[in-house]
């Protein structure tokens, strides 16, 4: 039988993600498989968490905690959920020493001392749309430790600079559930099976066009944004670009990355800084970013210049299409 009717009969079902990361593997000489665990344990999490969002309705897990995190937010049943089980899976895994989380005050040792990486994580983004069904998501940073293997994972292993990470990406919880990650060749995205259980490689190389016709940004800050903001939210109006704001940082970014178009959140007055923390929010998707041929800004620089101090700092973020970052940035002139 030849291969055209083979695969009529049985349309071959894809790349799974666990093959491809052996394929990427195989790439690099030294790569000694640590590194590929451990994006195979943040799958495997993301696998768990994709069921439990899924059925939330149905579950305890909607609503709130009653209680807040470090940042003084309210923490959700599901955001407390996920960020279980994500450290429960990486600890299991063996590969990460050490995690930083947005729901945990400070650093988590895993006891995997051997481990060579720290993984800087939000379990759950978009905290304020997980009981009303919109997508949400998972963002990760992994850096390689610069710490003694055999001893605690420090401070220093998370503070290295957003140019140090060596992989970063996001899971989306939407209409599908997408794996999004790059290890600094270019960005790979899968999208989850439920019938196989398995991630699919769906779209090889992903690339943002130049520009496009969207603008994301909480137009309810208005009057607390700085005036070149606002110079350019007017300009994109009067050019009739589409505003899109979903509200979940990874759901908005997902969709300017295919569509073009730039995500923007600025300092405000309740935040002088701007709202997103740069070690697990800026700083992946800032990697994400340029890897895909756009830009990530804070208006004084690119984010992944930004030199971190703290595990829970905040930074603006202007993140897109190239053209219409500069765009933003010439107002600034
Ligand atoms: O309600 P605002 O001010 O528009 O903020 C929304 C932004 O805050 C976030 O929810 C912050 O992330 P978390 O949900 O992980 O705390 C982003 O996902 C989103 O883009
Ligand atoms: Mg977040
Ligand atoms: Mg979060």
């Amino acid at each position: 039988m030849n291969l055209s009717t083979e695969n009529t009969l049985a349309q071959p079902v894809g790349t799974t993600l666990d093959r491809y990361i052996m394929r990427k593997q195989a790439e690099f000489g030294f790569a000694t498989g640590e590194l590929s665990q451990l994006l195979r344990d943040l799958a495997l999490a993301g696998k768990i968490v994709h069921r439990d969002v899924n059925r939330a309705g149905l579950s305890s897990i909607i609503g709130s905690m009653g209680q807040h995190n470090v940042q003084g937010e309210q923490q959700q049943r599901l955001d407390v959920e996920a960020n279980i089980r994500f450290i429960r899976t990486l600890t299991n895994g063996g590969e990460a020493c050490a995690i930083l989380s947005e729901e945990e005050d400070d650093l988590i040792q895993t006891g995997n001392v051997q481990g060579k990486y720290v993984v800087a994580m939000d379990p759950l983004d978009g905290s304020s749309n997980i009981d009303v069904n919109v997508s949400i998501g998972t963002i990760f940073s992994i850096y390689r430790r610069v710490s003694a293997v055999g001893g605690p994972a420090t401070r220093a292993d998370f503070l290295q600079g957003g140019r140090a990470q060596v992989a970063a990406g996001y899971i989306l919880y939407g209409s599908s559930t997408m794996l999004v990650y790059t290890t600094g060749h270019g960005v790979a995205g899968f999208t989850y099976e439920n019938s196989l259980g398995e991630f699919f490689l769906s779209h090889p190389r992903i690339t943002i066009p130049a520009t496009g016709p969207v603008f994301s940004c909480n137009e309810g800050h208005w009057f607390d944004y700085p005036q070149y903001v606002r110079d350019f939210l007017l300009q994109c109006k009067q050019q009739r670009m589409s505003g899109r704001y979903v509200g979940s940082l990874v759901a908005d970014y997902h969709r300017n990355l295919f569509t073009g178009g730039i995500y923007l959140y600025p300092p405000t007055a309740k935040n002088a800084a701007g709202k997103l923390r740069l070690l697990y929010e800026n700083f992946p998707l800032a990697f994400l970013i340029e890897q895909a041929g756009g830009r990530a800004e804070t208006g004084e620089g690119p984010v992944l210049d930004l030199e971190p101090v703290d595990f829970h700092q905040r930074s603006p973020l202007f993140i897109g299409s190239p053209e219409l970052v500069a765009r933003l940035l010439s107002e600034t002139a």
